[in-house]
């Protein structure tokens, strides 16, 4: 029988940021901003890892912070990339020709915002999904609920190929067989979704054409009411229509097409078809795409946050999976 536990790989060492200022200045009067060096391990245990840091480490900046020493603000814990991404970045490196990568957009490249019109963008993003896309032959495609317009605003000067709206919009021709032409949602659904979100002013209505959007962030204990009364128009108007769960939103779709239909849609084309396809992602939508990446002899790389918590995810944040990106540019120079 194989030990229940063993050590993946030793001594990292882990960045520890407890900014102490106010970023809009005027920090709390004798705190001062505290660097510190944590030592982390990977450990592997029955097929999962898990990070650990040291404890007393984190015990003794608690101390401090106790004593008025500074102040925690925020814990930044950088302890490299996960052993499941540093194999492949060297795998992906070493044979850039068998891998297809495909990335969702919100909660994946880009922290989740507050409004979706918030998102902040790292300036070199763009670049560096061309780099990747580059050192791929072509093979990187980006796969979203927005609107394609957006994903053009914000990472179009990488002039990447990208499918929005869950599989309805591509931003290249469909081959035979591709997904369904994008529809309008109908009158009489706009029309009673409109008079839900009007009765919570927490609810937010993103009308995205075919797609019908209603984020609850800002009343999170409002979602299942929301659900509940989004599922009761779908079958009292005899939709041809879907809910999916998002993070802190529904969205009504059009039955026939999922981040599924659109990862397949890209993996009949050249330079995707026949190779290993790597599907990144945050969220229940991602999911769709992460079962035909399987199927397609390939996997999904999860993405933690309010979907996915088991612990165990490849990347704890967004900021992860652009550090895995940059990692990857750095091999196409
Ligand atoms: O497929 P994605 O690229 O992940 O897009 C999914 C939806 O993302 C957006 O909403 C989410 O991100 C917002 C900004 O961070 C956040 O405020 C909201 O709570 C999230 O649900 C977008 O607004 C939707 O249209 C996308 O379908």
């Amino acid at each position: 029988m194989s030990a229940p536990c063993s050590y993946r790989s030793h001594q990292r060492t882990v960045d520890h940021r407890v900014p102490t200022a106010d970023h809009r200045g005027g920090g709390r009067r004798g705190n001062r901003a505290a660097d510190t060096a944590l030592s982390g391990y990977w450990v592997e245990a029955r097929g999962r890892y898990l990070r650990v840091v040291f404890a007393v480490q984190v015990w003794i900046e608690r101390g401090r912070e106790a004593a008025g020493r500074c102040r925690v603000r925020r814990m930044l814990v950088r302890s490299g990339p996960h052993p499941v991404l540093a194999e492949l970045t060297a795998q992906i490196a070493a044979r850039p020709d068998r891998y297809a990568l495909f990335s969702d957009f919100d909660g994946t490249l880009v922290e989740i915002a507050e409004r979706p019109e918030e998102v902040m963008v790292p300036v070199d993003l763009a670049a560096n999904l061309g780099r990747v896309r580059q050192m791929l032959g072509g093979a990187l495609g980006i796969i979203t609920g927005r609107p394609l317009r957006q994903v053009e605003e914000y990472i179009g000067a990488a002039g990447l190929e990208a499918s929005g709206l869950h599989g309805i919009e591509f931003n290249f021709p469909l081959t035979a067989g591709g997904s369904p032409a994008t529809r309008e949602a109908p009158h009489d659904l706009i029309a009673e979704v409109v008079k839900i979100v009007a009765a919570e002013p927490g609810f937010r209505l993103e009308n995205k054409g075919a797609i019908l959007t209603v984020h609850f962030r800002q009343v999170p204990a409002a979602g299942g009411r929301l659900r509940a009364a989004l599922e009761e128009i779908i079958d009292r108007l005899k939709l041809d229509h879907h809910l999916k769960d998002g993070r802190a939103v529904i969205e009504i779709i059009p039955n026939g097409t999922s981040k599924g239909t659109a990862l397949a849609e890209f993996m009949r084309r050249t330079p995707y078809a026949g190779r290993v396809p790597v599907m990144m992602g945050d969220d229940k939508a991602d999911e769709d795409a992460f079962a035909v990446a399987q199927e397609a002899g390939g996997f999904g790389l999860k993405v933690a946050g309010e979907h996915f918590r088991s612990g165990d995810e490849p990347f704890r944040h967004a900021g992860e999976v652009r550090d895995f990106i940059a990692a990857l540019a750095a091999h196409s120079r």
